[in-house]
């Protein structure tokens, strides 16, 4: 990343951040017990230009894709877990460690192990294509990264004893052809134990994975983790278990019934010459069961029979019409008849199900196995019949990777790979690069490197209809068209296997943590606009869709408008309209959806195809025409009393705030001039009272009264928006202003770009090149490490005048416009122990999200609306209006 002035001295300041050669031994992780990968620095070297800040450090010993596979071998298919490491990002370590000592954590490696940055994938291939699956084992050499018996082996060669978990029947029929196809073992694991430990593991580790299913409605359940057990397990095969869960592996099978899945495909089969189970759930789609049910009406000349509670439209005997008349098999159509067999059949399970819960005193039920694939029908019939037979008191719930629970329990199963800890952490659900394509007649994404996902996407356009998932209405021919319109999909509410399966990667992000600030982290909500409403979704996906061409030309442009390039924005702009698309169906598809889940899919669609930065341009302008205007800015502020001089910045902040690419409307604007003139209408418009108007209490914390003098802030947390005016002239002045009356500053900022949003990694140089104008910046930012001089000897350094308050920059753990509190970096939630002050700036960070979200601490809440429809929504009021909403912590 270049220098932000291009003056060369201020370049060569910059190189202390570099990693130099000789320095390698700062990259590795702590020391790890050797049952886990290693990471082998030897013939470490850095690629391409040493003059970068900071380059890729190539490690050639090091196996590139650490990855280990466990299978359940089904019947009818074959369900995949691997797990793969991330590649490792640059870590600015130097200034990580200083800044970890100034906020008083000295043991500075604490969590940083980023070796175990990893992603779970679920992959599935019907049965009878087995080679498909060998295939795709050994074109990504999965059965390479395994373990053998004594612990990690990452050599290329496959040793004689190497072995992959699996269970499921399949691991014993197809045991020897494993050995013959990629020379390993399998080694068979118990399905019951598995079932067990992979449902234990998805309710621990990942936060929306239970959810109810009622009359159509999906609602994802929060689940104490502290408070999972006992819990009913309900698998429903071909047969149906009933499992008693009391902790990990502890568990008994206390009941079950032999009508199941196999009595629904298999009477459905004889009665229905249906060829496939899914064509029968299919058929069960369009049926009418009141034809051949016998329903309380019937028997009661069309009444209720109130007085034991029965509606005339409950069924009093399945199938019980058949008995009248002389209708033959014949006489009934399949449709109505596989609906009648699954609603006996359902209904036979939830009530057999709750009775069992009711015998254990148990208070959830968890319903799983193939019979379910997400089928909605299925799961509002189970739903009703617990509720039913519990009157209310008892709830189904459902799990969302539920077609993996035993290949997840295989992979458990191993005992070294170091799974202890990745429970420990938070796994992300992240979206799946071939998520909305993986289903139908095209098994598993098979995508690796970046040439492999291109080459998916322009298959998919050639074949696009045939693969089942939902897609954009009309093929995208040019770059960057828009649209997320579905075409006719499978059909209604059937969502089968095929999109059941088709789950998001799970992302182990071994550093985030729940923001310590939070007032309820158990409450909290990180999104105010509810995206489950159809038309807030339809309104917020047409936004996003109109926004495709201008930010696929923006992030061609940004990688030197190659045809490469272009190749990968057409591949981008046609993966992120068919995620849109399959959300605008099936919102909750990858967990619950939120706006800002929206913004983060399209950033993370954009590095899926190794955009790095797309507005990486556009930032350095605003940035270097901003700096040079400081001086004067500051000069003009300095010139004022107290009072007027806080009034001024708060408007500041909210007038530069106006500088965001991401904003339809203020794209638009900056077509009409320049950043300086932009920047002047906008801070000439900044009449109070704002839309939302707290600034006297905020004034009255900070300044007081004539009387009574407050106490300045020991630690204020500013997390910093866009870059350009936004961050330069609106927030480091009001960070400055902060820093002179004592306050430690921690300048907040993205980890990954997003947008035009400034990142920690860019920070430190804008705050080096504000310094040279400055001498408030300057003391507090070598006070706080940011100057290289600073950080180089800073255990020797004499100790400056403790007086002066620092000023730091930490990065938040994102990578989109908005903020999660619950997925914070661990250097931001170290920060946060000691801070008495947020200020959340920006419309992602204080009104997308956290408009109602409540801390420890006072919050300041800034930004300006720059969205018709939210404006008149969330404040009532119009596009350009200003937020400042101050709120005292308790
Ligand atoms: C992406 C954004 C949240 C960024 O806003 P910021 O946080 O920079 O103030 C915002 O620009 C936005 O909501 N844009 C989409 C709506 C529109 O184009 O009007
Ligand atoms: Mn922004």
């Amino acid at each position: 990343m270049g220098g932000v002035t291009g003056d060369p001295d201020f370049e060569k300041g910059n190189l202390r951040g570099k990693i130099k050669e000789g320095e390698q031994s700062e990259m590795a992780p702590i020391s790890r017990s050797s049952s886990r990968p290693q990471l082998d620095l030897s013939g470490a070297a850095i690629q391409g230009n040493f003059e970068e800040r900071n380059p890729t450090i190539i490690l050639p010993n090091q196996s590139d894709d650490i990855s280990h596979l466990a299978l359940d071998i089904g019947g009818s298919l074959i369900k995949l877990v691997y797990f793969s490491r991330h590649e490792d990002r640059p870590v600015d370590d130097k200034r990580k460690r200083s800044l970890k000592q100034r906020l008083g954590f000295p043991n500075v490696n604490r969590r940083s192990y980023p070796i175990l940055g990893g992603r779970l994938h679920f992959v599935k291939f019907e049965t009878a294509e087995i080679n498909e699956c060998l295939d795709f084992i050994n074109s990504k050499q999965l059965h390479r990264g395994g373990i053998n018996p004594r612990g990690w082996h990452v050599n290329s060669s496959v040793n004689d004893d190497a072995i992959i978990k699996a269970t499921g029947g399949g691991a014993y029929k197809f045991a020897d052809l494993f050995k013959e196809r990629l020379g390993v073992g399998i080694e068979k694991e118990d399905e019951m134990d598995c079932l067990v430990a992979g449902a234990n593991f998805l309710l621990k580790a990942i936060r929306h994975e239970a959810f109810t299913h009622m009359e159509g409605q999906k609602e994802f359940v929060q689940i104490d983790q502290n408070d999972l057990f006992p819990y009913l397990l309900v698998n429903i095969g071909s047969g149906v278990s009933m499992i008693k869960v009391d902790g990990e592996g502890k568990f008994q099978r206390v009941s079950g019934t032999n009508v199941g899945g196999g009595t629904y495909w298999g009477l459905g089969k004889l009665l229905t010459k249906c060829k496939s189970f899914d064509e029968l759930l299919e058929l069960s789609q369009r049926g009418d069961n009141r034809v051949i049910d016998m329903l309380v009406g019937d028997i009661y000349g069309g009444m209720d029979y109130s007085k034991i509670g029965l509606s005339a439209s409950t069924i009093a005997s399945s199938f019980g019409k058949a008995i009248f008349g002389n209708k033959e098999l014949e006489d009934y159509s399949p449709e109505d008849i596989s609906l009648s067999l699954l609603r006996m059949i359902s209904y036979n399970i939830g009530q057999i199900a709750y009775l069992n819960a009711l015998r254990f005193g148990l208070k959830r039920i968890f319903f799983g196995g193939f019979f379910i694939r997400g089928h909605a029908y299925t799961m509002d019939t189970i739903s009703f019949a617990v509720q039913f037979w519990s009157k209310g008191e008892a709830q189904a719930m459902f799990l969302r990777h539920e077609g993996f629970l035993g290949a997840l329990g295989a992979f458990m199963s191993y005992e070294k790979h170091g799974l202890d800890d990745l429970m420990a952490h938070q796994l992300v659900e992240r979206f799946p690069m071939g998520a909305p394509y993986v289903g139908g007649k095209i098994h598993g994404p098979p995508l690796g490197d970046l040439s492999e996902k291109i080459s998916w996407m322009e298959k998919f356009l050639q074949k696009g209809t045939e693969i089942l998932a939902p897609v954009p209405l009309a093929p995208l021919r040019t770059t960057g068209l828009g649209g997320f319109d579905s075409p006719s999909s499978k059909g209604g509410s059937l969502r089968s296997d095929d999109a059941t399966l088709n789950v998001g990667v799970l992302h182990l992000v071994p550093t985030l943590e729940v923001f310590p600030l939070l007032a309820d982290s158990k409450t909290y909500e990180p999104n105010t606009i509810d995206l489950s409403d159809h038309n807030e979704r339809e309104y917020w996906l047409t936004v996003l869709s109109e926004h495709l061409p201008d930010l696929v030309d923006k992030a061609v442009a940004s990688e030197g408008g190659t045809e490469d390039a272009k190749r990968r924005g057409d591949a981008f702009a046609h993966a992120f309209s068919a995620h849109m698309s399959r959300l605008m169906k099936e919102p909750s598809a990858y967990g619950k959806l939120g706006l800002a889940n929206l913004f983060e899919l399209r950033e993370e669609c954009l590095r899926e195809f190794q955009f790095v930065d797309a507005y990486r341009t556009i930032k350095q302008r605003e940035n270097e025409a901003s700096l040079a205007v400081l001086t004067d800015l500051l000069m003009e502020l300095d010139s004022m009393d107290e009072e007027s001089r806080l009034l001024t910045l708060i408007e500041g902040v909210l007038a530069a705030n106006i500088f965001d690419w991401g904003s339809r409307a203020c794209v638009d604007l900056y077509h009409k001039g320049t950043i300086i003139e932009i920047y002047r209408m906008s801070r000439n418009k900044m009449q109070r009272p704002w839309r939302v108007d707290d600034f006297d209490t905020f004034k009255e914390r900070m300044l007081g009264s004539a009387e009574k003098k407050p106490p300045p802030h020991r630690r204020a947390l500013l997390f910093v928006d866009n870059s350009g005016a936004d961050v330069i002239l609106g927030m480091l002045p009001l960070a400055r202003e902060l820093l002179r009356r004592g306050t430690e500053v921690v300048l907040v900022a993205n980890s990954l770009p997003a947008l035009n949003d400034v990142t920690a990694m860019e920070l430190p140089e804008i705050v080096a090149e504000a310094a040279k104008h400055c001498d408030i910046i300057r003391k507090a930012a070598e006070a706080g490490g940011l100057l290289m001089d600073a950080i180089v000897n800073i255990q020797d350094a004499p100790k400056e005048d403790s007086s002066l308050a620092p000023l730091m920059v930490v990065e938040n753990g994102c990578g989109g416009p908005c903020i999660d509190f619950r997925q914070v970096s661990s250097e931001l939630a170290d920060a946060a122990k000691g801070a008495d002050l947020i200020i959340l700036e920006g419309m992602g960070r204080a009104l997308h999200t956290n408009f109602n979200a409540r801390f420890k601490c006072d919050t300041l809440k800034l930004a300006m609306v720059k969205n018709q429809r939210l404006a008149e929504k969330l404040v009532n009021g119009n596009i350009y209006d200003s937020v400042c909403r101050y709120e005292p912590g308790p």
